[in-house]
């Protein structure tokens, strides 16, 4: 096999695999984004989340109260003041799933090859035998021999506190299953996924729509995670919704992909969507295991080329109770960025996790060292390739921008943008450096007041691979004439020097545009 078809840059020296990595002030270009939750709610772990690596912070409405999570925001808030690190926030849809309801919130214990009722009855209290459920139409969704699964909020597959059921008989709204291993709930909320089948409820349900139109509006959130997302026609309504709320007309959507109908329609929500989810968690339940890895590649692939960001989620299950993860995780971690995934979220690891901190350092840790042996060149080849001629203007400046960051071996790319747009193009061909995305507000009216755009556009980098977005003085606002031009940049250098990035005599390549066009230059620094 020729070195392009490995995934690696080849040779790799056995020797060199057993040197300690030179520490750096980037953790990683893979971003992470943290699920909070009680084990990571203080302003003091937050801070320690955001210095291990933590670039998005994630709500998850699954669970938890608007005031519960607003408390939260508030420390992350300070955290962000106290570390000077910037981390975007994202809500978490709770959408359509399903939940068992156990008001007593006594731990139940099922017992393998004995029968469960799964019952739309919320009075009946939780036993052995009879679980209660939020959804009454699942008597009609379902048939003899379907296959279900009951796991603990955020579970991690590998407890014991998950059980699998396979459908016996149904009677009226009630479905009878046969419990195929013993298992005891316990927690406050169970959810349950019933493998490849449509549940007739909308992705967008009302408390989401109260929740985003409260707590999502005060927030200004960056991201919304909209689960279940099954159709384009999904995002379209809630892009419709965000866009009569003020702010969040700039709040970028991304698609959870997590049963088997959002992966049949994968393409057409790719095109409406800001990003993909790949959530593996749900939709490892609706895949066979033999082809979970199949839709992994083939879906971060299709983001890379359409040049939207691809999240993986449910990497270090294992974590969640202990300091190290299991091989195959760490293995996993790493595939994910081979395979040119933006970022990974953590769930449960973070959430109620004991080692919420650990996790992500070690976590960015992986992604870092799989990043160095990423096969930039091939996948630079195949973007080019699947891109075409004639390529847009734009996205030919982007690319000789990568290619000649490459070259002459500069240690950071500098894009000036105002929407984003041209950050994102660099992005989608994966410098092998950071590229400070320096975003110059745009003052803008509704009418009724001026105010200044970027502060959105800066955020929603922060779950790109490769970029730190860095916020220009508004006084700078986007004449582009070359007077401000060269004061952004020296802001810009500066900043790379003060983290340590950029030192004396690197080079670097600048990416802007100097009255109407744009430009690509590599300068040389002096002392
Ligand atoms: N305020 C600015 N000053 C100088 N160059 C800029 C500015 N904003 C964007 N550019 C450059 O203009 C080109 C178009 O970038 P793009 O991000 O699409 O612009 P916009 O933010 O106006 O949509 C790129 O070469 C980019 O680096
Ligand atoms: C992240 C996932 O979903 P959630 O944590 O919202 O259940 C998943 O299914 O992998
Ligand atoms: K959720
Ligand atoms: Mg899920």
């Amino acid at each position: 096999m020729h070195s392009h078809h490995l995934l690696l840059e080849e040779p790799i020296r056995m020797a060199s695999i057993l040197e300690p990595s030179k520490p750096s002030f980037f953790p990683a270009m893979t971003k992470i984004v943290g699920t909070l939750g009680p084990r990571s709610r203080s302003v003091e772990t937050i801070s320690s989340c955001l210095i291990a690596g933590m670039s998005v912070a994630r709500f998850d409405f699954s669970w938890g109260d608007t005031e519960f999570h607003q408390e939260t925001l508030e420390n992350l808030k300070l955290a962000i003041k106290s570390t000077k690190k910037l981390c975007a926030v994202m809500l978490d849809t709770g959408g359509p799933e399903l939940q068992v309801v156990n008001k007593t919130e006594r731990p139940i214990s099922l017992e393998a090859e004995t029968l469960v009722v799964l019952t739309p009855n919320q009075e009946k209290e939780a036993t052995p035998n009879l679980l209660p459920i939020n959804f009454s139409g699942l008597s009609k969704a379902v048939k003899t021999g379907d296959t279900i699964f009951i796991g603990q909020y955020l579970f991690t597959g590998s407890e014991t506190t998950s059980v699998w059921l396979e459908v016996n008989e149904v009677i009226g709204e009630d479905v009878v299953c046969l419990i195929k291993n013993s298992a005891t709930l316990s927690g406050s909320l169970f959810t349950l996924h019933v493998s490849q089948i449509r549940i007739d409820l909308p992705t967008l349900t009302d408390k989401d729509k109260e929740v985003i139109s409260t707590w999502g509006a005060r927030n200004s959130i960056d991201f919304l995670s909209l689960s279940y997302t099954r159709h384009a026609e999904d995002i379209r309504h809630a892009r419709e919704y965000l866009s009569k709320l003020g702010d969040l007309n700039q709040t970028q959507i991304f698609a959870k992909i997590e049963n088997f109908e959002g992966l049949t329609h994968f393409d057409e929500i790719l095109q409406e969507a800001d990003g993909i989810i790949l959530s593996r968690g749900n939709l490892g339940i609706d895949l066979p295991p033999e082809k979970v890895f199949l839709f992994q590649k083939a879906a971060v692939y299709k983001c890379n080329m359409a040049g939207k960001p691809a999240v993986v989620t449910r990497v270090v299950d294992s974590m969640t109770d202990n300091l190290r993860p299991t091989r195959a995780e760490a293995t996993d971690v790493a595939n994910a960025v081979l395979d040119g995934s933006d970022a990974i979220l953590l769930g449960a690891e973070t959430l109620r996790g004991l080692y919420p901190v650990d996790t992500i350092s070690i976590v960015g840790k992986i992604c870092a060292e799989a990043e160095k042996v990423f096969n930039q060149d091939l996948y630079f080849k195949k973007t080019v390739k699947y891109v075409g001629e004639p390529m847009s203007h734009l996205e030919s400046i982007a690319s000789s921008a990568v290619r000649a960051a490459i070259k002459v071996k500069a240690s950071v790319i500098i894009c000036f943008t105002s929407s984003g747009r041209a950050a994102r193009l660099i992005a989608k061909y994966r410098p092998t450096m950071p590229v400070i995305s320096v975003v110059i507000p745009r003052l803008k009216t509704d009418q009724l007041r001026w105010t200044f755009t970027g502060a959105f556009e800066a955020r929603q980098s922060l779950i790109v691979r490769g970029l730190f977005p860095m916020l220009a003085d508004p006084r700078h606002s986007a004449d582009s004439t070359s007077a401000t031009n060269e004061s952004i940049l020296k802001i810009a250098l500066d900043h790379g020097k003060a983290s340590g990035i950029v030192k004396s005599h690197d080079r670097v390549v600048v990416c802007q545009k100097v009255g109407d066009d744009s430009v690509v230059k590599i300068i040389e620094l002096e002392d």
